[in-house]
């Protein structure tokens, strides 16, 4: 006989042991101990007990005790998480508690009903614990590990679901299984189970199984999503962060990683881009000055300078990013870019800063101011010493040590006023810088020696005097001299058309002499009656302008200029412009060498703290700023370079009748003339020849004439007054020659008397007409030929050079010769007729009447226009 121990019994029916052997006692079942055995028969004993009213054996318990019996079911289960990616792996114990009451129903329906409810309750909030657990596993395992550890954690979630249905079921069955049992085996112990077997037992325990499904498929789900997220996953995730997206990645939110969300309580920054993708094209207007490098150019259309270099590769043009470009190159790019070009001169920002001072100035009362001389004369007879005497005498006097230096220029302090004079003497030095505009002198000494009387060079200077339009005041030094001859020196300069005030003319001449001082304040109060004439102004509350006078490299000093003030007043601190030279003035010095704090108009000053050494003769300008002192620089410097490649712009003779009335002013013009001829007769013949051509808009203005062949300084006084240079069978000499390249002075040479009065007399009438001149606009080279029935032979070309347009004259080139010349018929691109093709594009050209076009011939594409006719070449190089 199969036989239970009590001890077995009473874990089975869950009460404790004592009270089990009390209850066996008292159903008379022999059982002491725990171990004792209880046979089937000892069992149905104890049941028919239990039922003929064991329910009241009294045990320590209460009476509610014995009315209903209480299974508690404790389950716990291991979750074990592998790690990944190194992360140690985690167990979580999931500890399911699960309490049952059978209660009597017959006695306690209503409470036995509200307690399997608590009860029912219970056993769902056990079971939700436990998936609460499992949740938050799942959870710490979704931040720990990554993909791996959510596939793991998918299982985890599965079978710790499964679990949790399993218990349940294992209840629902545990409660199944105690219902066929209750009725007959434990009536008394629990009565309620004779209940059991009612229709909400097996329902519950469907339920919970059901209850505990659902919630493991919910897991897995989330378990599934963890790594793949589904769209409504997707939007959920986006309504926690409020994280918008980018426009650029749109539906590409499944690449980005997970990121941090930030500190709690951070305020949540936008995340969306301030950059809005323009809608259409941006049409820039671009400027172009008359040169820019590729990179500049690119730079102020905004595109990258690759871009640019591609495009003017399909237009035949190789170029890097710092390369330099015409301006008309740049215009054609910009516009092949789409965008609108704007030319600007690069002289504007001067331009425009002069006109800023102009009208500045306009508005400005002039205060009167000190003359500036220059001392001319023939050679030996006495310039330098008259300079030096009035320096030293004049300068340094009263001043300790007497040391005075020499800046090129200086100042002298005069009973009746101020004078300047221009250290450097000869009318060189004076053409020169009348050469590069510079009008600086006011009155020029002709220096004549007492015993010596007028000289070629006397008569040189007089001519750049009066080209210049400059007074002459004349010193005849070496008066102490025995042979001296005043009276001789008189006649000579009578003899060149300078008349003394004492023969009746408006020459003041002065006698002096440098060695004794005689003469000398004669000579200055003469100078100052000269200025009082002409009445010398110039405006000092505007900005300083002034000239070079020049300027050296120091040792120690760096870039010394000394500069003559025209206008207004030159202070340290200001920011100077000197040609293509820039600074900010460190200090001023004085011919006396004493640092000044300003200087006025025609007051010479050293000028410290420029950035090179300009020429004699450039401007200087007070700007407002270092920018645009900088700015106006760097155009003076890109005209210099320019203007070295470029020659000079001459006066040209063909020139003169075209330019009638170019300013506007509807004025006659002057013709200025420099005439050398061999023999005197045949200047005279000349000069009188072309004096007398009746010329209505042109005056004619003999600036020199002499004997002699062509020298430099003529060349130099041509260049300065704008003359040209008529040689009558004479040449120039090698410097002359060299002059004349570089001034691109006009020289005519010739040998016929008539012929020179023709030319001049049909320049100055307009009679020299316009010649047709051709000009090549485009070239195009021939990759291969077409033949069309209806238009004859196509060329297929690639235009490499320049445009080629329908309307213009053309020539076929073949091996450079000449072949064919005609019109071009017909200009396609891409079967379309176009009125143009630039550089770089491929066309296909058709030729009027002319059909022998190959492969490898150059189509040239002219323009014809009209210029001044040239009436005869000048031989410089004769
Ligand atoms: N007795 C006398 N001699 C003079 C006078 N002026 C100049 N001399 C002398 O004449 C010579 C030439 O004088 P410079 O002053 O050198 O003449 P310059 O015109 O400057 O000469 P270059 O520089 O060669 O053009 C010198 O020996 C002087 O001493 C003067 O007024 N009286």
């Amino acid at each position: 006989m199969a036989q239970t121990k009590v001890k077995q019994l009473a874990e089975e029916v869950g009460i404790p042991v004592d009270r089990l052997l009390a209850r066996l006692e008292a159903a008379g079942v022999d059982a002491k101990g725990e171990d004792d055995g209880i046979s089937d028969e000892d069992k149905l004993k104890l049941l028919r007990h239990l039922r003929e009213g064991g329910s009241s054996v009294k045990t320590d318990g209460d009476s509610a005790s014995s009315r209903r019996i209480s299974l508690r079911r404790r389950s716990t289960s291991e979750l074990k998480l592998s790690g990944s990616r190194g992360a140690p792996g985690k167990t979580v114990s999931v500890e399911v508690r699960k309490r049952r009451t059978y209660v009597n129903r017959a006695q306690e329906s209503e409470e036995a009903a509200k307690k399997e409810a608590e009860e029912a309750a219970e056993a769902q909030r056990a079971a939700e614990q436990a998936e609460a657990e499992a949740e938050q596993a799942r959870r710490d395992a979704e931040a720990e590990a990554e993909r791996q550890a959510q596939l793991e954690a998918e299982e985890a979630a599965r079978a710790e679901a499964e679990a949790a249905a399993e218990a349940a079921k294992q209840q629902a069955e545990e409660a199944d299984k105690a219902e066929p049992e209750t009725p007959e085996e434990a009536p008394a112990a629990a009565p309620a189970e004779s209940e059991v077997p009612n229709k909400r037992q097996p329902t519950r325990a469907e339920r919970m199984v059901d209850h505990a499904r659902s919630r493991a498929q919910e897991n897995l789900r989330r378990a599934a999503a963890s790594h793949g997220r589904t769209e409504q996953d997707a939007e959920r995730e986006r309504e926690r962060g409020k994280r918008k997206e980018l426009h650029v990645a749109e539906g590409k939110q499944g690449r980005r990683k997970k990121k941090s969300r930030g500190r709690p309580g951070r305020v949540q920054m936008a995340t969306e881009h301030g950059f809005e993708r323009p809608t259409a094209p941006v049409i820039r207007e671009v400027e172009i000055p008359e040169t820019i490098t590729v990179g500049d150019l690119a730079q102020r259309m905004a595109v990258k300078a690759n871009e640019l270099i591609k495009q003017m590769m399909k237009l035949g043009v190789m170029a890097t990013i710092n390369q330099m470009i015409d301006q008309d190159t740049a215009v054609l790019l910009v516009e092949e870019m789409g965008h609108t070009p704007k030319t600007v001169s690069d002289s504007s920002a001067e331009e425009e800063l002069l006109e800023e001072l102009r009208a500045e100035e306009s508005g400005t009362e002039g205060k009167p101011r000190a003359p500036v001389v220059t001392v001319m004369g023939h050679v030996d007879h006495g310039k330098t010493s008259l300079l030096d005497y009035i320096r030293r005498a004049k300068v340094a006097a009263g001043e300790a040590g007497g040391i005075t230096q020499h800046i090129g220029a200086y100042h002298v302090a005069h009973d009746k006023g101020l004078l300047t004079f221009i250290d450097t003497p000869g009318h060189a030095a004076f053409t020169r810088m009348r050469a590069r505009g510079a009008e600086i002198t006011d009155i020029a000494v002709l220096v004549v020696a007492a015993d010596d009387s007028v000289m070629p060079q006397t008569k040189e200077s007089i001519q750049h005097a009066r080209a210049a339009g400059v007074p002459i005041v004349v010193a005849v030094t070496k008066c102490d001299v025995q042979n001296a001859d005043i009276d001789r020196v008189k006649n000579g300069l009578a003899a060149e058309d300078v008349i003394p005030e004492d023969w009746g003319g408006d020459v003041q001449i002065v006698p002096v002499s440098s060695m004794t001082g005689e003469g000398i304040d004669d000579l200055l109060d003469a100078l100052l009656l000269q200025a009082e004439i002409l009445e010398l102004t110039a405006p000092d509350d505007v900005p300083a302008r002034g000239v070079v006078i020049e300027s050296s490299l120091e040792k120690g000093r760096g870039p010394v200029a000394t500069v003559l003030v025209k206008a207004g007043v030159l202070k340290r601190g200001d920011y100077l412009l000197a040609g293509s030279h820039h600074g900010r003035v460190r200090a001023l010095f004085n011919e006396a060498g004493e640092q000044v704090k300003e200087a006025g108009a025609s007051i010479p000053v050293e000028v410290l703290g420029l950035s090179g050494t300009p020429e004699a003769g450039d401007e200087t300008l007070v700007v407002a700023n270092e920018r645009r002192a900088r700015e106006i620089a760097d155009q003076r410097d890109e005209r210099m370079r320019e203007s070295k490649l470029a020659q000079q712009q001459a006066a040209r003779l063909e020139e003169v009748f075209s330019q009638i009335g170019e300013d506007g002013s509807g004025e006659a013009k002057d013709l200025n003339l420099l005439v050398k001829g061999d023999v005197q007769g045949s200047v005279e013949a000349l000069t009188e020849s072309f004096r007398k051509i009746p010329a209505e808009e042109v005056r004619i203005r003999i600036v020199s004439s002499a004997v002699g062949g062509l020298s430099e300084s003529d060349i130099e006084l041509a260049a300065a007054s704008n003359a040209i240079v008529i040689g009558f069978n004479v040449r120039a000499d090698a410097k002359a020659r060299k002059a004349i390249q570089e001034n691109g002075v006009d020289v005519r040479y010739y040998s016929v008397i008539y012929e020179a009065i023709q030319d001049v007399t049909d320049a100055v009438s307009g009679l020299l007409g316009t010649e047709l001149r051709e000009e090549i606009v485009g070239l195009a080279e021939v990759k291969d030929v077409f033949r069309s029935s209806k238009l004859g032979a196509i060329a297929g070309c690639l235009v490499v050079d320049g445009t080629v347009s329908r309307g213009l004259p053309i020539r076929v080139l073949r091996d450079n010769v000449v072949v064919y010349e005609g019109e071009l018929e017909s200009l396609r691109r891409h079967k379309d007729d176009v009125r143009k093709v630039e550089a770089g594009t491929e066309c296909g050209i058709g030729v009027k009447n002319y059909n022998d076009v190959k492969p490898g011939d150059q189509i040239e594409c002219y323009e014809r226009t009209e210029v001044q006719r040239k009436v005869v070449e000048a031989e410089a190089s004769a």
